[in-house]
This record gives structure tokens, sequence and C-alpha cells, in this order.
């Protein structure tokens, strides 16, 4: 134990400060985390570094979009089903092929899908449509139907033009990104090399997720929601030994923490409790506090500070308190770092799907879970979503922005919620 009536005070003299406020403190700290070369079938997830232009059109070829045969339009202008027109077959062109001889009027050629179309022809007819006829050991293909210019062809350039910005810096890749990334022969991508990030717990109570139960103890679920948190923020997570609550220790611990990583986590002990060393953590001679009390609610106690340039978030140690902690505050660090231009969670605008009488002064962010079905945006708040309660953090995809109020707020009211990345929608 470490506290005195000195310290004491200064834990329970906190000033609050809004989430904007604690946000805008937190952005000017963000440092590029620098850009490393990945292979691209391990780029899934990766923040792309720099952008991407066509180095080709694509398609790059005038590409037929049926198994058929090329021919020209203009010699079915005139067919019909009792006068059909019968076209010799001059050439076949498998996919990966390309054309052996010219089309003139009158002949077509054998071709398949994804393969490059004869310049000189300018439709395609499905195989469907034409009948084979062996005259004289030719082959002819007989067509009842005019065929209209340019069908089944997809001309040069049809999805992207050479030089068209294909992706842009600080774009997360998956998969229609990647498809693009091989599309233009990028076997090697650029990408943002991942934070590395430090998480500690604290908390004599903590238990390792192997270890048998103890009565008035609890496995440490924070650290590995946290691990999960940064993984999908972009970061990579260092999963360090738990602090003791002896002050010293605890600093030294956390001071070479932040000289070894881009940015440390902690969880717990950050109230106002006779363990709770955070709080004091946060005012070493060469550490720089930027707010210990944020107004709201889970994780009004959440803590930063700033040391060498480095941040250390002390989030609270209650896990819905923790995850709003990291959602709010370290996702858009990270996403900084990683320059992605929208560094926050989307906002979007619901309707409260039930009422939500609790009263606060603090601003909510209520976990909750978003049902599109009715074809409306309806927000529903989690039966428990106490800031001590770890089990309803699974079944959200939304935090529902909750103003401070007096009334508590009705179903069928207006709210802004903002999406979880790992939300299921
Ligand atoms: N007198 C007051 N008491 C409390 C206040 C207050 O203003 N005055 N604030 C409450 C609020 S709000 C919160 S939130 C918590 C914050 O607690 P701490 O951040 O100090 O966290 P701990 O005391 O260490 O633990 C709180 C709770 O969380 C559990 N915990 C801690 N670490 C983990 C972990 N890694 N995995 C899972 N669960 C964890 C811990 O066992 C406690 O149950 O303080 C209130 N008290
Ligand atoms: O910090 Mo506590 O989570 O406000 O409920
Ligand atoms: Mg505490």
């Amino acid at each position: 134990m470490n506290n005195t009536a000195e310290t004491n005070e200064d834990k329970f003299r906190r000033q609050a400060v809004s989430v904007e406020a604690a946000q805008a403190r937190v952005m000017p700290f963000i440092v590029p985390s620098g850009t490393e070369q990945v292979k691209l079938a391990e780029s899934m997830g990766r923040i792309l570094a720099e952008d991407v232009v066509a180095p080709h059109p694509y398609p790059f070829f005038r590409r037929s979009g049926m198994d058929g045969y090329a021919v020209k339009s203009s010699d079915t202008e005139y067919c019909h089903a009792e006068e059909p027109v019968l076209l010799q077959v001059v050439d076949n062109i498998p996919c990966g092929s390309l054309p052996s001889v010219p089309i003139v009027p009158g002949t077509a050629a054998r071709i398949m899908t994804g393969a490059k179309v004869p310049d000189e022809a300018d439709a395609v007819v499905m195989l469907e449509m034409t009948e084979q006829e062996i005259q004289d050991g030719r082959t002819y293909i007989k067509l009842k139907r005019p065929i209209s210019s340019g069908l089944n062809i997809t001309p040069v350039g049809f999805e992207i033009s050479a030089e068209d910005r294909l992706l842009e810096k600080g774009r997360k890749l998956s998969a229609g990104e990647i498809s693009v990334l091989a599309t233009f022969g990028l076997a090697s991508v650029p990408v943002m090399k991942r934070p590395r990030v430090a998480v500690l717990s604290t908390g004599s109570e903590l238990l390792e997720v192997d270890e048998p139960l103890q009565d008035g103890k609890i496995r440490n679920s924070n650290t590995y929601m946290l691990a999960s948190q940064i993984i999908e923020a972009g970061g990579e997570p260092h999963l360090l030994e738990a602090i003791p609550d002896q002050l010293d220790k605890a600093r030294r611990i956390i001071e070479q923490a932040l000289t070894d990583y881009d940015i440390v986590i902690t969880t717990g002990g950050v109230s106002v409790g006779d363990y709770d060393i955070m709080a004091d953590l946060v005012k070493g001679p060469d550490v720089e506090m930027l707010f210990n009390k944020v107004t709201m609610r889970p994780g009004s106690v959440t803590t930063a500070a700033v040391k060498n340039g480095k941040l250390l978030f002390a989030l609270s140690g209650n896990p819905g308190a923790c995850f709003v902690g990291f959602e709010l505050f370290v996702r858009p660090l990270l996403g900084g770092m990683l320059g992605r231009e929208k560094p926050f969670l989307a906002e979007i605008c619901a309707e409260l799907g039930s009422d939500y009488m609790k009263i606060n002064n603090f601003t909510r962010f209520v976990r909750g879970r978003l049902d599109l079905s009715s074809g409306k945006v309806i927000a529903y708040p989690a039966l428990l979503d106490e800031s001590s309660v770890m089990v309803t953090i699974k079944d959200s995809d939304v935090l529902i922005v909750i103003p401070p109020t007096t009334t508590g707020v009705q179903a069928g009211q207006r709210v802004k919620v903002l999406k979880l990345p790992g939300g299921g929608w």
C-alpha cells in the first residue's frame, strides 16, 4: 500500500474533461509507425502505406464474356430464322491463347470465356445460340438472329484505366483490396508497421487463464480482450507480466515498457482504492498527465499520460470500461499512427429500440446491438451494461451514445451510435 492522505486527496480531486477534449489531448502524439513490405498473402488486415496506381488498364485486352464464337456483327445484319447466315469457323481460341487467324467477312472463331477476342471481331455469340454444320470437311456455324456489335465483349479498361488510383494510402486491406493488388501484380505490398503495444494488468485478484479458479479471484480477461482490440485496430499486442501494486516497482516496469514499446496500456488500479496506484504513477517528474477523469460512463476514471512522446493509457479494470476506453482513446491513436484517414469509430444515427432510463450527468456509451431487419436502423441497448459486466460485450456491435440526462431516453428517440469494428453487420 502506498497511499498517504495527500495522494488520496489528489485521487479524489480529479478534473473531468469531455471525451472530445480527452481525445484532442491524445491525438497530437501520433507518430507515423513506419512502413514495411509484406507478402501479398500475408497482407490481410494490414494498412496500405502508399497509394497504388494502375500500371495498365483492366481488362488489358478485349475479353470474351461467354463460351461461343467471335464474329463480325455486320455478317449477321440480315439473317433470320428462315434465312440463317453461315460463318466458317477459322480459329479456335482457348482462354490464355491469342487469336491466330484474322476474322474476315463470312468467318468466325470459336472462343472461350476470358480469351482475347480477335481484333476484327466485334461480338461474341454464345454457343447455345448457334448450330454447327460440317460441309466439305469445313466447320460452319449457323446464326438465325442479328447480333449487336459489342455483345459479350468486355472492352479494354472496362473496370480500370491505366493510371487510375486503385487504392489509397491508409486503406485497410481485405478481400476486395487484395484481389486488386493481385490483379496488378503486387506480390509484395507496402504496409504500415504495426505499432507495438504493451498490455499490463494490475490486481492481486487476477489468475492466469490456465489457472484453476480460486475463491475471491478472477481470471484475467481484460488482457486478452485488449490484445484482440489491438490486433483489430492494426497494432501488435505484447502481453507483459502483471504489475505489482508497489508504486516504485510498478513505475520502473512501466517506464521500461514505455522505452521498449510504442504504446503502453494498463488495466485496473486507476480509481481511488487503496491499491489503485495508477493515479500516482502518471504523475512522475518526467511524466505529463493528459487527463485522469473523463465525463463518460463507463470509464470515467480513464487516464492517459505521456513520457518522451509515448502514450500510457491507464484504462479501468472493469471490463466494460476497459473496452470502451480502448475504443475511444487507444484506437484513434493507433489509427493515426497507421495513417488512417478516419481513425475514430464511425458514427451513425439510429432509433433507440428500447427505453434507456438510467439517469446520468455524464455521457454514456452503452453497448448495444443494431437491428436493420425492419428497414430502419434501430439500436437496442444491452440488458446488462454496467461497467463491471463482461458478458454482453460479445453481443454488441455499437456503442449507443446517451447524452447526460435527468429523465432517461425513451424508445423511438433518435440517438447517435458508434459502430464497433468487430460488430457483426
Ligand atoms: N470509491 C469509489 N470507488 C470506485 C469508483 C469511485 O469513483 N469511487 N469508481 C468506480 C468505477 S466507475 C470504476 S470503473 C472502477 C475502476 O476500477 P479500477 O480501474 O481501479 O480497477 P480495479 O480496482 O483494479 O478493478 C475493478 C474491477 O475490475 C476487475 N478487473 C481488474 N482487472 C481485470 C482484468 N485484467 N480482467 C478482468 N477483470 C479485471 C477487478 O477484479 C474489479 O472487479 O472503480 C469503481 N470504484
Ligand atoms: O469508470 Mo466507471 O466505468 O465510470 O463505471
Ligand atoms: Mg480500483
